[in-house]
């Protein structure tokens, strides 16, 4: 489990480890300089194996200085990148807090190792131990005031790499003229270059981001790295923002395993793993939370007892969506799937997959509306062939509305595309909406918000908990990054291939989803936060699965469900 931090949170485990004497900016700052050498050096590797037109690592292994082979080997291994980085040329753009003071001390190892680094101080204040430091190895000092816009632009295009430590943690809002300015220009500059910009490096956040939730209130300048300190936050988990921090790494300060904890004031060890999070934390599930959650069948199981998903998906316009979502739930192990819907969507159905049972009966979860047009309430006759009445039925069962002798008891739900216009009362937190923005703007809108679907990716956190509170459903919002908000943690999830995004795939989400729920049933229903865990962990194995389906290509949506089992198989461990 990854367990990401508040900014609050940060500064509360900061205050007794700096008390205590912790050098804490120290830490940080040699992980930094590590971690901003170790990709200098590998991208010099890369480009010089480009230009001889070999593999230059493999060529320094077998070549000896005199260009002769098998000399090279006589000599001890070198250290990873040392004396590869040698005249590399650095930029670091210096905010006025402790952010800034990173990257000072991180510039000051640079210097040291032999890189040119060039520091332009953002602000009139900066940092005065950082900055002394760097002056005292030899660092070039340069002040936005004096440089002007341009001049620094130019001066980032032409340098190898470049460190954003403009704000990190403590920072505000938008970020304010004149580092706003400055970052526009380069943000402007970099997508305007392409390839030819300088390896960026985000300290602790990219400055401008929404540190705690995400969003993107201003400029930002995209990272290819973010080197966090101490533990993730949640603008490097959440969307939109964490579209912009490029690969995140995390560098071990000292902090507790979880916020709260009693410091620990002894060498740097792993900030994540065991955490045991209160509620209410952003929180990213990893494959061995996912085996913990899955209900794997013993002896004494039969296929009544592991679970039986109920299907009300497509009709004779949509047959596809009923194929996708059978699939998904079958593939994933589901005691039984039955399908509701349209003879001749069934008949397709059972082609498809003979597993599946035609027909109705008890169920232990439901997958409703893949594949099902959108309501229209103005329309009288809607050819849905009356898969809207099943729907509504199966919603009555969820919601509790009609007594359990007529439906059989109150199941966990999927409800997604077109089921969505349909809900006319209170959900449980055990019936999990599937929407994407512009269906979350729409079911949005109909609770009386003003907002559209650019309107809800921006804020995707806010407008998921809203949705939320509104409807009592946990609500999973997909996306490059899906956020799963329900009554407890809120959950992100980025495990897919954006190749994924291709019709069908969220049907085939539908049904993973399905069996996850009609496997731990009971439970789900007894425990308000569980649903939202399974959900995480649904979005984990598509995600997966649509990875190994695409091998780096493009996917059909069909073989994502195809790929589930030997997946399952993988995270479980067999
Ligand atoms: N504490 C420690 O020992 C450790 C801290 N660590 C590091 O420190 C970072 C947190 O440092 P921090 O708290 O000093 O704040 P920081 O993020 O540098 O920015 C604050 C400055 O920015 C300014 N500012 C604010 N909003 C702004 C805006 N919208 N636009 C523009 N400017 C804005 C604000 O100015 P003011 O509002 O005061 O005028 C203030 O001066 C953390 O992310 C990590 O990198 C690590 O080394 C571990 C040890
Ligand atoms: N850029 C992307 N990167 C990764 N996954 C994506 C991306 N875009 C969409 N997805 C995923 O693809 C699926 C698309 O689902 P959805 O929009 O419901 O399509 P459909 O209704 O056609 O099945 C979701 O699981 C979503 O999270
Ligand atoms: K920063």
């Amino acid at each position: 489990m990854k367990d990401a931090w508040s900014s609050d949170e940060v500064r509360k485990a900061e205050e007794p480890l700096i008390a205590a004497g912790v050098p804490l900016m120290a830490r940080a700052a040699y992980g930094l300089a590590q971690v901003v050498l170790r990709e200098v050096a590998a991208r010099r590797a890369r480009t010089r194996a480009r230009a001889g037109g070999v593999d230059g690592a493999r060529l320094r292994g077998s070549l000896g200085s005199d260009g002769l082979p098998g000399t090279a080997r006589r000599r001890p291994p070198r250290a990873a990148g040392r004396g590869d980085v040698r005249g590399a040329r650095a930029v670091l753009l210096v905010g006025p807090g402790n952010n800034g003071g990173d990257t000072l001390y991180a510039g000051a190892h640079l210097v040291q190792r032999g890189l040119t680094v060039t520091a332009v101080l953002a602000s009139a204040r900066a940092h005065e131990a950082g900055l002394a430091r760097f002056r005292e190895v030899g660092g070039q000092v340069a002040s936005l005031a004096d440089l002007r816009v341009p001049a620094v632009v130019e001066a980032v295009r032409g340098a190898d790499v470049v460190l954003d430590g403009l704000v990190g943690v403590g920072a505000r809002g938008a970020l304010r003229p004149p580092a706003g300015g400055l970052v526009r220009a380069l943000a402007d500059a970099r997508a305007a270059a392409g390839d030819q910009w300088p390896y960026t490096v985000a300290v602790d956040i990219p400055s401008g981001i929404g540190v705690d939730d995400g969003a993107l209130p201003g400029p930002v300048l995209r990272a290819d790295r973010t080197v966090t300190f101490g533990a993730l936050k949640p603008g490097l988990v959440l969307p939109p923002a964490a579209g912009v921090a490029g690969a995140v790494e995390l560098v071990d300060i000292g902090f507790p395993a979880t916020p709260g904890a009693a410091p620990r004031t002894a060498g740097p060890r792993h900030a994540w793993g065991a955490a045991d999070p209160a509620a209410g934390r952003v929180l990213r599930l990893e494959a061995a939370d996912v085996a913990e959650l899955w209900p794997v069948p013993g002896p004494g199981d039969h296929k009544y007892t592991r679970g039986v998903v109920g299907v009300v998906a497509g009709t004779g316009t949509y047959p596809g969506a009923a194929v996708l979502a059978t699939s998904g739930a079958v593939l994933t192990g589901a005691g039984m799937v039955r399908y509701l819907g349209p003879e001749s969507v069934g008949t397709r159905v059972l082609l498809a997959r003979p597993e599946v049972v035609v027909a109705g009966g008890r169920v232990q979860a439901w997958v409703l509306g893949p594949g099902v047009p959108v309501l229209d309430p103005d329309d009288d006759g809607p050819d849905d062939e009356g898969q809207a009445r099943r729907i509504f039925g199966a919603l009555a069962a969820v919601t509790g509305v009609l007594s359990e002798d007529v439906t059989g008891g109150r199941v966990p739900a999927v409800v997604d595309a077109g089921a969505l216009t349909m809900l006319e009362h209170r959900l449980p937190a055990f019936a999990v909406l599937t929407p994407h923005a512009g269906e979350l703007a729409e079911l949005l809108r109909g609770l009386g918000h003003d907002v559209d679907r650019a309107a809800v990716e921006a804020r995707p956190l806010h407008w998921a908990r809203t949705a939320h509170q509104a409807t009592g459903a946990t609500i999973l919002l997909k996306g490059a990054v899906t956020v799963v908000a329900g009554p407890g943690d809120v959950y992100t999830q980025a495990d897919a291939p954006a190749w994924t995004g291709t019709a069908g795939a969220g049907d085939v989400l539908a049904g993973i989803l399905g069996t996850l729920l009609a496997g731990r049933s009971a439970e789900a229903v007894r425990d308000e936060t569980l649903a939202a865990r399974l959900a995480a962990a649904a979005v984990l194995v598509h995600g997966r699965a649509a990875t190994r389906a695409s091998a780096g290509g493009p996917v059909a949506a069909l073989e994502i469900a195809r790929a589930v089992p030997a997946v399952v198989a993988e995270i479980l461990g067999r």
